[in-house]
């Protein structure tokens, strides 16, 4: 079945700055559709269950993984995180661009299935330290959770090379400006036409 749509990966460690520059970029960068995951680590406060992620047992995930239900998962800071399949189809057979937060491990899989229509970025901080600053300032979480989201980003950093683009958020302005820019080009991986048809029809 031929995709009409694009995919947009976006990953950086916890903290980052993902969600703050999304939201900031999000009325110019045209219709989106941003995946919902699903997880099994515990609801911030605040948090919504079906807005900021599906919230589920443990159980729940696995049968969802024996089911074939995802695109990718992973087990990110001790939990399981995953992408369902069915929506991400949905959005792309609908001509969208498909936006994902997910981690490194994730961008692999989504690499190695659907390479074509995919564009990623790695979003963080301008150094390890302001990165922890941030994970303190936000407040969301104790203090062996920020330390270990910290031991985790000094290996997440290690895969910035794997990403088409690198968006250091210093200030969220900049780099809402670097994300709209980075959409736009994800975009044009948009109704890509197979390769050897188009050299077909190219030839005449
Ligand atoms: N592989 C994968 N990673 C995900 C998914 N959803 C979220 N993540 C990643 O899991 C990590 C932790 O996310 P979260 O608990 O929301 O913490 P936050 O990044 O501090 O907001 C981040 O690196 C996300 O990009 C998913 O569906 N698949
Ligand atoms: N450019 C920036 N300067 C200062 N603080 C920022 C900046 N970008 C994001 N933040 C703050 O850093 C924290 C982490 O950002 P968030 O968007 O939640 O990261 P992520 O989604 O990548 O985990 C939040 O409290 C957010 O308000």
């Amino acid at each position: 079945m031929m995709q009409k749509g694009a995919i947009l990966v976006l990953s950086g460690p916890s903290g980052a700055g993902k969600s703050t520059i999304i939201n900031a970029a999000s009325d110019e960068i045209g219709e989106y559709y941003f995946s919902i995951s699903t997880t099994t680590r515990d609801p911030r406060m605040g948090e919504q269950d079906g807005v900021d992620y599906f919230f589920v047992s443990k159980k729940e995930f696995e049968e969802d993984i024996k089911a074939g239900n995802f695109l990718e998962y992973a087990q990110v800071h001790g939990n399981y995180y995953g992408t369902s399949l069915k929506p991400v189809n949905q959005a792309l057979e609908q001509g969208k661009l498909v936006i994902f937060d997910i981690d490194i491990q994730g961008h692999r899989l989504v690499r190695a299935k659907m390479d074509d229509i995919t564009t990623s970025a790695f979003i963080t901080p301008p150094t390890l330290k302001e990165l922890e600053t941030r994970l303190r300032a936000r407040c969301t979480d104790d203090e062996e959770v920020i330390l270990r989201r910290i031991a985790n980003a000094k290996e997440e950093i290690r895969a910035v090379g794997e990403y088409d683009f690198t968006i250091i958020n210093d200030t969220v302005e900049e780099a809402a400006q670097k994300f709209i820019i980075v959409a736009k080009a994800a975009r044009l991986k948009q109704s890509r036409e197979d390769e050897e048809k188009f050299i077909q029809r190219w030839l005449g």
